[in-house]
């Protein structure tokens, strides 16, 4: 086991102080000097802990609203000497400066003051220049200092200096996590003043980073021969890499990538949706008057495939709909919300996962790696892409009843979820047969009708894209469909028109597609 290394003097600068006043008080009694910025030496001279007040160290007054306090010599030299070299000890000594072996430190809220909508001035004073310099100079010398960011390790902090100090393993740890707390940190400012304090032009920054955090390393990935893990984004609104686990075995990693294509399928409606997805794809998609309702609809239409489904709803479950769910066997569901009464319900399968979490939003920029790189791209904005259907252009039959239409703006909305090539028909507020994912429209077209069987006949559908030949939409025509949407604007548009004229069926055009890869 590694020697120990005591701690006698620690400098404590923190913007959060939860947790301060123990810490200071658990220091001192462990014999710890402290040595304090502003704010925190009042803190802890409150709860009648001494404390040596940085400006008496350096002899230079905390000034310009604080943004000079730690930046001197006699601090960063106490934080940089390597006490393993006897000429960085003799060099203290001449220059009458003691180390410390201890630095506890958090940063200014910059990212909670962007997100507060504070405006150029304030959020840059909320960047953080002494803190970041205090961390990342213990970090770089942790065979001598140990760097504390988080007040949650407070408590193991003071149990490792009761016993002697950290180990150097020990102050390797914190220092790495100590840089990461400054690279996040940066990349959180860069980002900022990348895309909002001076944008360029283009839509898209010029510079892109992020953080991810892993919150979990997953049984397996997509094959059992993939090792996967679950990280969290550092920045951004919360989602399905944030949800409560309610009940259920361990999530895979399919069951993460399936969940997250049923959310982005039932957040598309705004009545009360469900959809139920296998592979990333849904086996059925549909809106009821109530959530029980929305979900019957949407299990009818592929009963057989949805066997060993994922399950998301846009609102709450209630009790009724999770008796349902608890008849069919089903890997997960995931909700924003649950009724009283509707986990206990769902927990009679000990397997089904039960996941909360927040609804998704839609709007913002979508990131995908492709070797050497990444593609961004704004996501698919159902608003921006003919969701509605007063833009539409009839171009084939009679105008759509209420009705009619009704199911032709649901099926629009729903075949967005599918995989392209998509066809998706429906009937009274639900998919009823669904091609999806294959390399021509016409055996979308063929399978969709194939899986709707007797229901292809009176309900209506939606192609993701335009029909390039009249070859796929004769094959809805010939299976009873009695209203095509699609985006239009094939060269060959007159001839798919012509189709559903002669089949007396309406076909109205988006303007906009919605390929989905
Ligand atoms: N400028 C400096 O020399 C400096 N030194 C420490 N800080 C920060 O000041 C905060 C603590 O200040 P106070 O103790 O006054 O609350 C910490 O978040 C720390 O990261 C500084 N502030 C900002 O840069």
């Amino acid at each position: 086991m590694s020697e120990r290394k005591p701690v006698r003097r620690a400098l404590l600068s923190v913007y959060d102080k939860t947790g301060l006043a123990e810490l200071a008080a658990g220091l001192h009694d462990a014999g710890v000097e402290i040595v304090s910025t502003g704010s925190t030496a009042a803190t802890i001279a409150a709860a009648g802990v001494p404390v040596t007040k940085v400006e008496d160290l350096t002899g230079f007054p905390e000034t310009l609203d604080g943004r000079v306090k730690t930046l001197h010599p006699r601090i960063h030299a106490g934080i940089l000497a390597d006490t393993r070299r006897p000429e960085h000890l003799d060099q203290l000594a001449d220059l009458g400066v003691e180390a410390f072996e201890l630095v506890v430190v958090n940063l200014y809220p910059f990212t909670a003051t962007v997100a507060a909508g504070a405006g150029p001035d304030e959020c840059v004073e909320q960047i953080d220049i002494g803190g970041p310099s205090m961390v990342r100079a213990a970090a770089k010398n942790h065979p001598s200092v140990a760097v504390v960011v988080d007040p949650a390790d407070y408590p193991a902090v003071l149990a490792a200096v009761g016993s002697g100090g950290f180990t150097l393993a020990e102050r390797a740890r914190l220092a790495a996590r100590g840089f990461r707390h400054t690279a996040a940190y940066d990349v959180a400012v860069a980002g900022w003043t990348t895309s909002v304090l001076a944008p360029d032009e283009s839509p898209f920054p010029d510079w892109v980073a992020g953080t991810w955090e892993r919150t979990a390393v997953l049984r397996y990935g997509e094959n059992p021969h993939q090792p996967a893990a679950l990280y969290r984004s550092g920045a951004g609104p919360a989602g399905l890499a944030q949800a409560a686990q309610l009940h259920g075995k361990a999530m895979s990693y399919n069951n993460y990538t399936d969940a997250d294509a049923a959310r982005r399928a039932a957040f598309d409606h705004s009545a009360p949706a469900v959809a139920v997805i296998k592979h990333a794809n849904p086996c059925g998609i549909a809106i009821g008057a109530d959530i029980a309702e929305a979900h019957r609809k949407a299990h009818a239409c592929d009963p057989q495939s949805a066997y060993g489904g994922v399950i998301a709803t846009n609102g709450e479950v209630s009790v009724a709909m999770a008796e349902q769910v608890a008849e069919i066997f089903t890997e997960v569901i995931v909700a924003p919300g649950y009724a009283d009464g509707a986990v206990e319900v769902l927990a009679r399968k000990a397997n089904l996962r039960v996941l909360r979490a927040e609804p998704l939003v839609g709007a913002g920029v979508e990131l995908r790696p492709i070797s050497g790189g990444a593609l961004l791209q704004h996501r698919d904005d159902l608003t921006a892409a003919g969701d509605d259907s007063t833009r539409w252009t009839l171009v084939a039959g009679p105008a759509a009843d209420p009705d009619m239409l009704a199911d032709l703006e649901f099926a629009w909305r729903a075949c967005r979820a599918v995989k392209s090539n998509a066809i998706l028909l429906a009937r009274d507020g639900a998919s009823v047969g669904i091609g999806m994912g294959q390399v021509n429209r016409v055996d979308s077209c063929r399978l969709a009708v194939a899986r709707a069987g007797d229901r292809a006949a009176g309900s209506v559908a939606a192609s993701d894209a335009f029909f390039p030949f009249p070859d796929g939409p004769q094959i809805l025509l010939d299976a009873g469909v009695r209203a095509i949407v699609q985006p239009g604007g094939s060269v060959r548009d007159e001839q798919t028109v012509a189709a559903a004229q002669a089949a007396g069926v309406t076909m109205y055009f988006t303007g906009a597609r919605h390929f989905a890869h």
